[in-house]
């Protein structure tokens, strides 16, 4: 990323972007670290959000935040962001950053390429914004005004505002959970293009576990103030849903504490003709019995096939 990149994060009050620059938004890393926290704790009030938290993100690693509602996974990535304060011994972040929000918060009074540099210093103004654009897609609507826009194509718009920034940490808030599930799946890929791009390390809060999975190099789990998970995912992208994908997904909801249903065996169950029923017996379902590698259903010692191991209740 260029060193000329804006280095003040857009910090939005009230929906109207400003520029950060005048609070203590922690360090400036250099070298290998892209984020460095380092015993940090965040309290309002009486409750203590962020409890002498710990995280490294390596440069342009991409990295997911889960956890459940109100563990602080915002307040985690507003101070990352720089719209927090924080001490600069603790938390170091690169000096070049950019948000997206779960809300595209265009001003809808500024045509497109407009809220794109908006709080840009210098730059080459309508044309920077306009390669930004085109690389999210929307090279057609650089003039166009906010209220024309899709929710996607705003997303998109909110996306390139963040790229004119060259930032080297891109901190992304459930910027796709607004959006229906197709575009979001276009979402991914649009993220995932430009972050081979550019290379920003990026941190994404979401509460989409198969999200996580789809494009993070690691995924962490916010819990009691701390990190208190972390899963490296090592599947090749794309990433399909296959068995390690859903061994990930269903060892994350373990962590986020959702209930899991128990692992079932593959074979379907099946109905298996009970013997004319004698009184008081009813009938049962059952799963076939497991095949031995020569195609013999082996059952228990003998191998004999059984009609006893009750699955599910009577019909
Ligand atoms: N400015 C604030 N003043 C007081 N409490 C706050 C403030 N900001 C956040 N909190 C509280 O801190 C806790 C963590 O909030 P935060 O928004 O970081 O959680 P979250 O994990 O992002 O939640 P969600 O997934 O629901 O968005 C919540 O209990 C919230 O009410």
């Amino acid at each position: 990323m260029a060193s000329t990149a804006a280095s003040a994060a857009a910090s939005l009050t009230a929906g109207t972007p400003t520029v950060s620059s005048d609070i203590p938004t922690g360090g400036t890393t250099t070298g290998g670290t892209a984020v460095r926290v380092r015993g940090f704790t965040r309290s309002f009030g009486d409750v203590t959000v962020l409890r002498d938290l710990d995280l490294d993100i390596a440069p342009g690693e991409f990295v997911a935040l889960l956890g459940r509602s109100g563990s602080g996974k915002t307040t985690l990535l507003r101070t990352l962001a720089g719209l927090d304060a924080a001490p600069a011994e603790q938390v170091s972040t690169p000096g070049a950053r950019a948000v997206v929000f779960q809300e595209p918060r265009l001003l809808p009074w500024k045509r497109v390429w407009r809220n794109v540099t908006l709080g840009l210093k210098g730059g080459r103004g309508r044309a920077q914004a306009a390669a930004a654009l085109e690389e999210v897609g929307l090279g057609h609507r650089v003039d166009a005004w906010p209220a024309t826009l899709s929710g996607g194509e705003a997303q998109r718009a909110a996306l390139a505002r963040a790229l004119v920034r060259e930032p080297q940490l891109l901190l992304l808030d459930e910027p796709f959970a607004a959006l229906d599930a197709l575009t979001r799946l276009r979402m991914h890929q649009l993220v995932l293009s430009l972050w081979r791009a550019h290379q920003p390390a990026v941190l994404l809060v979401t509460h989409d576990v198969d999200e996580a999975i789809a494009l993070a190099d690691r995924i962490l789990v916010l819990a009691d103030g701390r990190l208190a998970v972390e899963e490296r995912v090592t599947l090749a992208r794309p990433r399909e849903v296959g068995p390690e994908f859903q061994a990930l997904r269903r060892r994350l909801l373990g962590h986020l504490g959702v209930e899991q249903p128990a692992p079932r065996d593959s074979a379907p169950l099946t109905f298996i003709p009970p013997a004319p029923p004698a009184a008081g017996i009813r009938r049962t379902w059952n799963r076939p019995a497991p095949v031995n590698g020569h195609g013999v259903p082996h059952n228990g010692a003998n191998g004999a096939q059984t009609n006893g191991a009750q699955v599910a209740g009577g019909l």
